[in-house]
Formats: C-alpha cells, sequence, structure tokens
C-alpha cells in the first residue's frame, strides 16, 4: 500500500504540492488526473524518493520512503513522462539490463529478463538497435521495458498514452490489463479518456488533492472536470448521461450500448 500523508513540496520556494493525503490500496488500478502544472508529476517523484517532502511522510508497504529510498525503489518501478530521462545508454539491450543487473542478475538469466521485457511491449527484435536512433515512440516503449525488466509490485507511469500511435496505446493497454490484478499499476494523465481503466481516481489540482473516487464520481462529473480544465470525453459523457456505468474500454463501450439497443 501506497501513503501519502499531508505531503508538501516547493521547487525554490514556491510550493507545488500543498498537503496531499492520499491512499492507494495493493493491486488497485489507480488514476491521477489534473490539468498542467496541477503537480502530477512532482507527486510521482516523491513515490521513489526522487523528491523528498519539505513536510509530511510517504510511505509504501510500511517503508518511510525518505528513510529508505533504495529499498523502496525495487518495489515502485516509475515510467517517466520523458524518455529521454530513462534512457541513457547506447544500446536498446543495455538500457533494458541496467536495472536487473544492478539487481544482480547475469548472462542467460539477464538476457531472458530483458527479452521478456521487450516482448512485452512489442518491442522484441529491437535489443540491438541503437538507443538515439528509435522514434519517440519507440524509445517510449523501451522506457517502459526498462521498468517492466525489474519486475516491481508497483507500477508507475507518468503521461503514459501521450506521443503513442494506435498500437502503442492498445499494448499499453493490454500491458496494464495483464498486470491487473497482480500489481499495483498508478497512471497520470491530463486526459480523462485514459482513465476510464481505472479503479479509482484522485483528481488534484494547484497542488492539492479535489476529489477521490470512482471513475463514474470523477470521470462522469462533467461539471467538476470543466471546472479544472479537463476534456470531457464523449464517450464518457453519453454513458453518464444515460445513468450507465462508464466502459472501461470501447470494445466494452460497444457490447453495454448493443444491450442497451436491442
Ligand atoms: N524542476 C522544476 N523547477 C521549478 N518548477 C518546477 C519544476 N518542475 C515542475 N515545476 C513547476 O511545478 C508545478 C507542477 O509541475 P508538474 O510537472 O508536477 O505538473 P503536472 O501536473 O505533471 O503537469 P503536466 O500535465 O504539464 O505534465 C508547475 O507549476 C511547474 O511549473
Amino acid at each position: 500500500m501506497i501513503e501519502l500523508v499531508n505531503v508538501h513540496f516547493s521547487y525554490n520556494n514556491r510550493e507545488v504540492l500543498r498537503g496531499i493525503s492520499l491512499k492507494i490500496n495493493d493491486e488497485e488500478v489507480f488514476g491521477i488526473l489534473g490539468p498542467n502544472g496541477a503537480g502530477k508529476s512532482t507527486l510521482i517523484m516523491h513515490l521513489n524518493g526522487i523528491l523528498k517532502p519539505k513536510m509530511g511522510k510517504v510511505i509504501v508497504n510500511g517503508i518511510e520512503v525518505n528513510k529508505n529510498p533504495k529499498e523502496v525503489r525495487k518495489i515502485v518501478g516509475i515510467v517517466f513522462q520523458d524518455p529521454n530521462d530513462q534512457l541513457f545508454s547506447p544500446k536498446v539491450f543495455d538500457d533494458v539490463a541496467f536495472g536487473p543487473y544492478n539487481l544482480g542478475l547475469r548472462e542467460r538469466e539477464l538476457e531472458e529478463r530483458v527479452e521478456k521485457a521487450l516482448r512485452l511491449v512489442g518491442m522484441e527484435g529491437y535489443k540491438n538497435r541503437e538507443t538515439k536512433e528509435l522514434s519517440f515512440g519507440e524509445k517510449k516503449r523501451v522506457a517502459i521495458a526498462t521498468v517492466l525488466a525489474m519486475e516491481p509490485e508497483i507500477l508507475v507511469f507518468d503521461e503514459p498514452f501521450a506521443n503513442l500511435d494506435f498500437r502503442g496505446k492498445k499494448m499499453l493497454r493490454e500491458l496494464i490489463e495483464k498486470f491487473r490484478g497482480e500489481k499495483t499499476i498508478i497512471l497520470s494523465s491530463h486526459e480523462a479518456e485514459y482513465l476510464t481503466l481505472c479503479d479509482r481516481i484522485a483528481l488534484l489540482d494547484g497542488g492539492k488533492v479535489i476529489k477521490v473516487g470512482s471513475p463514474e464520481e470523477i470521470l462522469g462529473n462533467a461539471d467538476l472536470l470543466r471546472e479544472h480544465n479537463l476534456d470531457v470525453p464523449p464517450l464518457v459523457d453519453l454513458f453518464s448521461s444515460l445513468g450507465l456505468e462508464i466502459p472501461k474500454s470501447i470494445e466494452e463501450a460497444k457490447r453495454k450500448l448493443k444491450k442497451v439497443l436491442i
């Protein structure tokens, strides 16, 4: 379980997290929704100690992050918004192998771990490619693989759908479904439509948690979203105006609509 207790954080004396308290349960798919500048990335960087709260604390599986960031980094894997912040080796293989190598894996075991992670993001066959030659979307997939290769219990994705094409978005949705019920998954986005697959969502704005609730309670509240400069996804708008539960995917939406229409 992740617990944030009254977390405050400032950059150069400008407070951007203003008393965040949140509990994220084990195996939950949890969304952090907020407009640009709300503090999503700043909050995420507190989950494994990259940033330290100026006040308050973050606790992961009972460990206070500040007191043992090394241990927490084995539990929490973060995929950054910009893959260029995550990739630093000349070859794809070395980037993906970096984490598991540091965990002590060698030779065949290490190779298998890298191959498995690349397969999960549909990048098998890229292991000998030069990282700098990849497209942005390809880099994003490799960045996801670098984190998957460490097999963390908690997966955190900062704006994961941005800059991915249809195939990339599909891969990511499938990945989330694969790990649903097995790992805790945290997704941040300023686009509500990507968070329909969450169990619960926290709406963040101005460095504060405005509301935590189900997709129906957060995404289905068009006035709340507009008030915080967020788009109301047309599908969500349609389903909530019909009083129906918000579908987690287009496929689910089609099945539900067929039932209503027949
Ligand atoms: N390194 C930094 N130095 C100073 N200010 C920063 C820094 N990083 C972020 N900020 C400021 O902190 C606030 C929160 O930024 P953050 O990146 O956490 O928001 P976000 O919700 O992730 O936004 P976005 O949707 O645009 O990615 C913003 O006002 C931003 O300008």
